[in-house]
């Protein structure tokens, strides 16, 4: 039997598209093995997938200035170490990486022992750890044309690998989870894998307005459910959706969401209107910019720079989204393919 060894993390976007690829990975044949980090989010979720993880020492890759910055160059040569004596353990035939920082010691781990890797980037503008891993890669998959043209000869256009189960919603048992009685439009914010505070807050200093119109599920981040608001009708939150996604999704009519990459996918295959406040230049290398406006230049998104949001500019915005939200369904239909996931999977097959 052929062995991969699947590896991402940090936040949930360098994890989702691994757990789309398992069933069909399972159904192919292969055993398939995670490493990730000790504590990441990418060991709770693949725990649930019930597939063997090793949890490896990790640092952080930071571009600002701090204490941590000293201890993690030990981190991650402590990681390279055993991600080292793991894989020659497992000794997978194929290793395929999804990028965050943990995978940096994996790849080169692989490409020290001999093992190919695959690499997928899912934002315009390749990340730090994939920047650095992808000179011990084969291969790198990319979700956005634009991309290819910074990854060289070996860039190959998949999309990205979306979860089945996203499109198997059932809109009544959405209802039913958030306890939405009457049928106003549904509003679901999604603030990235972690949440956003920025956003949370405007969102809710707009609430009393906005839920005239809509009934609105929050998904807000670990930490940040208002427990204030916990029994307001028309009003829900979530911490983090795990199951209840689909379902979510499935009651969606429109959507306010950060513009990570899988998120993006998601939301265009999913052909929901949506209203996108991209992560600003100051807390990031200004990917999801440039992913927003790759959204908003094929007409599927609205697009409000973080440094313009108000409680104001929020609310006009969105009803701005509501009147015009057929041209941005219509926009969507005529997206290219749905799911990375067959093509990405095409790429994997060579190594069988
Ligand atoms: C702060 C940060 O570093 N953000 C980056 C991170 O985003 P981040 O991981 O936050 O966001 P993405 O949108 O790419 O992915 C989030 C994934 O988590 C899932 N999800 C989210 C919330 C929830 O409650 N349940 C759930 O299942 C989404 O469906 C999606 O599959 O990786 C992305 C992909 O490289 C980048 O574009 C982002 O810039």
């Amino acid at each position: 039997m052929k062995t991969i060894v699947l590896t991402g993390g940090g936040t949930a976007g360098h994890v989702t598209p691994n757990i789309a690829l398992i069933p069909f990975l399972k159904k192919e044949g292969w055993s398939i093995q995670y490493i990730g980090s000790k504590t990441g989010i990418e060991k709770d979720l693949i725990t649930k997938e019930n597939i063997p993880y090793h949890g490896i020492s990790s640092g952080k890759l930071r571009r600002y200035v701090s204490l941590e910055n000293l201890k993690d160059p030990f981190k991650v040569v402590k990681g390279l170490f055993d991600a080292y004596s793991l894989l020659r353990k497992i000794k997978p035939n194929l290793v395929f990486s999804k990028g965050g920082y943990v995978t940096v010691p994996v790849v080169l781990a692989a490409k020290l022992l001999g093992i190919p890797v695959i690499i997928h980037e899912s934002d315009i503008t390749p990340g730090l750890a994939n920047k650095i891993a992808s000179k011990g890669a084969k291969e790198i998959c990319v979700n956005f044309p634009e991309t290819l043209q910074y990854v060289g000869s070996k860039g190959v256009l998949t999309g990205t690998p979306i979860r089945e189960e996203l499109f198997k919603g059932d809109a009544n048992k959405g209802r039913s989870l958030c306890k939405f009685t009457n049928h106003k439009p549904v509003l679901l914010m999604m603030g990235g894998s972690l949440g956003s505070v920025k956003i949370n807050t405007c969102l809710r200093e707009g609430l009393d307005t906005l839920i005239e119109d809509f009934n609105i599920v929050h998904i807000c981040g670990k930490g940040n459910v208002d427990e204030t608001l916990r029994n307001k009708e028309g009003y829900c939150q979530f911490e983090y959706a795990g199951e209840e996604l689909p379902h979510l999704f499935a009651m969606t009519d429109l959507m306010l969401s950060r513009a990570g990459a899988n998120a993006l996918a998601e939301i265009t295959a999913l052909k929901i209107p949506n209203l996108l406040i991209p992560l600003s230049q100051n807390a990031s290398r200004g990917d999801q910019i440039l992913n927003a406006k790759s959204m908003e230049k094929s007409g599927y998104s609205l697009v409000l720079i973080e440094e313009d949001l108000t409680k104001d500019t929020l609310i006009k915005k969105l009803y701005e989204l509501r009147e015009n939200s057929d041209v941005y369904k219509n926009a969507m239909r005529s997206a290219m393919d749905i799911s990375g996931t067959e093509k990405v999977m095409t790429q994997i097959r060579k190594y069988k």
